[in-house]
């Protein structure tokens, strides 16, 4: 590990933009299928990782679908939490706002229950274990329907005192905003955060209809922003966050090279952009390998980098109080011991 690479390392951050089952290693699938007998069609993590190929968001889906069908009891959803947050306590992150899909469980017949106690357990260990906190997401599947999406709000409804906020995920390109405003609209009044995935393969107005529609308070990826200066002011002026995933972005096309990552344009228009891993047993890295990514690629000093953690913070749905700790921590880090 080079000078830059232990500074990237050891940044506190949060990591906002992370699907818990996107955290799914070849390993444990390979230990779940085995624990839950389960046939995979794969002999070795080799020929799992051979199949990652794809390079847009629906084949992604794909794959990524499937390796969750491994994923059956509460112990399944514990370990896999254990395993993502361990990786990111490694990787310096100190909270986290991660991501699942409940209708992918349930509508293979694991309890939302069984999810829930799982991935709560797994947030306990990490907190035990490297004083990380976490948060959790109930992202809806913009692939399935509205009245789908009230269904799984309905399961949720006893454990909103354990779920942050709502999201929208799966394939954006023809499932806009616009066709879950009743959902987001019934998580407002629960209390409850919004965000939502727009702008990663759908256009500029899809973003729009998040913000306009969804109320949302913090926008996933967001990279078509950019074709529209007047989005991208609005996006500047009101200081909405964008969790921005390169190496997601990378392998699913959103940008054709590492080196024509737009994270360097978002910051000096003034976005509040954070760096985030999204999918990292199937993307290639974590948080700090999407750190590293860009920093090579568009040549970010440790001043950016300190920028991108800092707004991991602002971004956060923790309060003023612990967003306040964390950068003073942060302060700290950066200009060594007093
Ligand atoms: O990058 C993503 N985009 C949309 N849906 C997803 N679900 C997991 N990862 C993603
Ligand atoms: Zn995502």
């Amino acid at each position: 590990m080079n000078d830059l690479d232990r500074f990237i390392t050891g940044l506190p951050k949060a990591e906002l933009h992370l699907h818990i089952e996107g955290s799914l290693e070849p390993e444990l699938m390979f230990a779940l299928a085995r624990r839950n007998r389960i046939a995979i069609p794969f002999r070795s993590v080799e020929e799992v990782r051979a199949a990652y190929d794809f390079s847009n968001l629906q084949d992604f889906l794909n794959i990524y679908y499937a390796g969750a069908d491994v994923l059956r009891t509460e112990e399944d959803f514990h370990d896999l939490a254990v395993a993502y947050f361990d990786r990111a306590a490694a990787d310096g992150v100190v909270h986290a706002e991660i991501f699942f899909d409940p209708q992918t469980h349930t509508d293979r017949g694991i309890p939302f229950d069984v999810v829930m106690r799982g991935l709560l357990a797994g947030m306990a260990d990490a907190r035990a274990r490297h004083g990380l906190t976490a948060k959790l997401i109930l992202c809806f599947l913009r692939h399935l329907d509205e009245e789908a999406a009230l269904a799984t709000f309905r399961a949720a409804e006893p454990w909103l005192d354990y779920i942050e906020g709502v999201g929208l995920d799966s394939s954006e390109v023809g499932h806009p905003p616009s066709g879950f405003v009743r959902v987001f609209a019934a998580a407002a009044d629960a209390g409850l955060r919004r965000v939502a995935h727009a702008g990663e393969e759908g256009p500029p107005a899809y973003i729009l209809e998040a913000l306009d529609l969804l109320g949302i308070d913090r926008l996933d990826h967001g990279n078509r922003a950019l074709e529209d200066p007047l989005l991208t002011a609005r996006l500047a002026r009101e200081a909405m966050t964008l969790t921005v995933c390169p190496l997601s972005n990378f392998k699913l096309r959103v940008v054709k090279e590492m080196g024509d990552h737009p994270i360097d344009r978002m910051l000096a228009l003034g976005l509040r952009a954070t760096i985030n891993s999204d999918d990292p047993a199937y993307f290639g890295g974590y948080i700090a390998d999407n750190y590293r990514a860009v920093a090579a690629a568009r040549g970010l000093d440790r001043r950016d980098l300190v920028t991108l953690a800092r707004n991991s913070f602002l971004g956060s749905f923790l309060d003023d109080g612990q967003v306040s700790a964390h950068l003073a921590q942060l302060d700290s880090y950066v200009n060594g011991p007093p």
